[in-house]
């Protein structure tokens, strides 16, 4: 049997994953030392990433070929909105924030670099581009989840540990998997250029994911504001 389009991308983006169990701030949330301030820091960018996010999903319902398709971004659509979205909602309630204050969030440089390379890879060329945007999120936030649950008391974290649940769950391990069932679909039948594009994708995608890691450590660095959304 040939190999899925999945295993190729595995191979390439290994190393990148790899790292992100290394960093202070994804450490720091399976160690469980994590400091509450960065946390509430990467949980607002995070809710707003989220909105920008689940634009994606709608280009990809809205580009979809098939009916299956269409279905599996709207339940991503609605996965994201309604249940991903309440996990931060429910931190945010435990920092005294409220639902319409984290929407005003100011967007830190890098969510927007982040959410404008997807948004604008979704909306050029076919469902593929949609497809291959997404993946590195949904897949690699599972990897983690699921890496940080066997990390010794991590799962029963007071603070923590309702993250690691969340994103080691088998409902979360099944949004994943309707991610690269997705990509191994589209790409099965696609020219060797084709597959090459949409592997870059995956890969510079999984760079962001680094780099907003990387905000969400360095927050001192780069503080951020409220806004009013327009
Ligand atoms: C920066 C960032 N990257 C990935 C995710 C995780 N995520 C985004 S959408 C989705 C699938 C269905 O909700 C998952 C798992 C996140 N929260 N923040």
């Amino acid at each position: 049997m040939s190999q899925l389009f999945t295993e190729r991308i595995w191979e390439k983006v290994e190393p990148i994953w790899k790292s992100y169990l290394e960093h202070p701030f994804v450490k720091g949330i399976g160690e469980g030392t994590l400091d509450q301030e960065k946390f509430k820091h990467y949980m607002k960018q995070d809710y707003i990433y989220l909105i920008e996010y689940s634009r994606i999903f709608a280009i990809g319902s809205a580009k979809a070929n098939d009916l299956q398709t269409m279905q599996t971004f709207a339940n991503l659509l609605h996965g994201t909105l309604h249940y991903e979205m309440d996990l931060h909602r429910e931190y945010a309630a435990k920092f005294h924030i409220t639902p319409e204050e984290l929407e005003k969030t100011e967007a830190s440089a890098t969510m927007t670099a982040y959410t404008s390379y997807m948004l604008n890879v979704s909306q050029l060329g076919g469902v593929e581009n949609a497809i291959a945007s997404v993946l590195a999120c949904a897949w690699s936030y599972n990897y983690i989840g699921k890496e940080l649950a066997t990390w010794p008391g991590a799962l029963d974290h007071e603070f923590y540990g309702n993250w690691v649940k969340m994103y080691s769950s088998d409902e979360f391990t099944s949004l994943a998997n309707e991610c690269k069932n997705l990509i191994n679909q589209v790409a099965k039948d696609k020219p060797e250029h084709e597959k090459k594009r949409l592997e870059d994708i995956v890969v510079k995608t999984s760079r962001f994911e680094y780099m907003f890691w990387d905000m969400a450590e360095n927050v001192s660095m780069w503080p951020t504001d409220t806004i009013e959304r327009v």
